[in-house]
């Protein structure tokens, strides 16, 4: 079974306004509420390319009641530790650019980390962990480290989408892969990185220091894959986003699949980016007909190894 953790899921309120003026009453054109968290985008992706999976994590409150009505909606089964805070509500503001303003987190109480912890060491090594996305309050920063090195030794493939000192900390647990985008990476070396080549460099330093399966997004620029097979970087089309929310979980969800699916690690890259560009030409999530349509149009080469 593949499981999905996200320790802060949100309702992801999607406004659409003309143009954004500060201090205005402005009416909004359009809007979209939709349950949201790196984890759970990861479960609805692998959904709709026909890949079961289990969404777990902690939710409550109303918001956490619509988050897993939603779930339920869509077929994805979870068991998300009840809270009695609220989780949070994120805003994502479509003007003449994106604004993306994130609620405040509740507060993780001890019983319900050990709870979390209880459900993850049933895990066994036919399983697949996905652990993705911010830590709430209460959560130690070295929360993802630990189970890494709990649930490694027993096989479970962890993949991982976090930033920085969870993800600095977590790398010489030896996760399956990780995916930060070129400004989480640089975060991580302290360093600004823009081009495919600067992000080979530093993803290296990644894998050196411990992850087997390095994918640094890069928005509009496409991706560089660093792995024990080699070096790849994958060119995509160059088009205007409709919406970049998600698009870099749909990465993590493609890969995923394309891998248990038994593709090889350059055609599993190259579904993984058809996948998160299917995501962000699209206004909600990809189709698997859109993916079909950009899988042709990526170009992915072997750059070393
Ligand atoms: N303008 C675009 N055109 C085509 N594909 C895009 C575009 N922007 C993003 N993508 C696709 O989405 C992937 C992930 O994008 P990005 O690097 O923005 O991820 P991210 O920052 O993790 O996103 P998020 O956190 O919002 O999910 C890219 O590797 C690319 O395949
Ligand atoms: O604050 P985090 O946990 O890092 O990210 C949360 C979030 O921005 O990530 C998803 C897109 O990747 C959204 O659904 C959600 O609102």
């Amino acid at each position: 079974m593949i499981y999905t953790v996200t320790l802060n899921p949100s309702i992801d309120y999607h406004i659409w306004l003309d143009a954004w003026r500060e201090g205005e009453i402005q009416q909004a054109k359009k809007e979209r509420k939709v349950a949201g968290g790196k984890g759970i985008n990861v479960s609805k992706v692998l959904g709709i390319l026909g890949m079961e999976s289990r969404a777990l994590g902690f939710a409550g409150g109303f918001t956490g009641a619509f988050i897993r009505q939603e779930l339920e909606q869509e077929g994805i089964v979870h068991q998300f530790i009840q809270l009695e805070q609220e989780s949070r509500i994120n805003l994502k503001i479509k003007a003449q650019s994106e604004t993306d303003i994130s609620g405040v987190p509740p507060h993780i109480p001890p019983e319900a980390l050990a709870a979390l912890s209880r459900q993850l060491d049933q895990l066994t090594a036919d399983d697949v962990l996905v652990l993705a996305g911010s830590l709430p309050p209460g959560v130690p920063e070295h929360f993802y480290q630990s189970i890494l090195k709990r649930l490694g030794p027993r096989g479970v493939r962890v993949f991982l989408d976090a930033s920085g000192k969870a993800l600095a900390d977590s790398l010489p647990e030896r996760p399956f892969l990780i995916k930060p985008n070129h400004h989480e990476l640089g975060e991580l070396y302290g360093v600004a990185i823009s081009t495919p080549q600067e992000a080979i460099i530093y993803g290296k330093k990644a894998w050196e220091a411990g992850a087997r399966h390095v994918i640094v997004s890069m928005a509009g620029q496409g991706a560089v894959l660093v792995s024990d097979h080699g070096v790849y970087t994958a060119d995509i089309p160059r088009q205007a986003p409709v919406n970049s929310i998600g698009a870099g979980d749909s990465v993590v969800a493609g890969f995923l699949y394309a891998l248990l699916q038994g593709q090889e690690i350059e055609e599993a890259f190259r579904f993984a980016i058809a996948t998160g560009s299917a995501t962000a030409l699209s206004e909600g999530f990809c189709t698997r007909e859109k993916i079909g349509e950009l899988i042709p149009r990526i170009t992915i080469t072997k750059v070393e190894g």
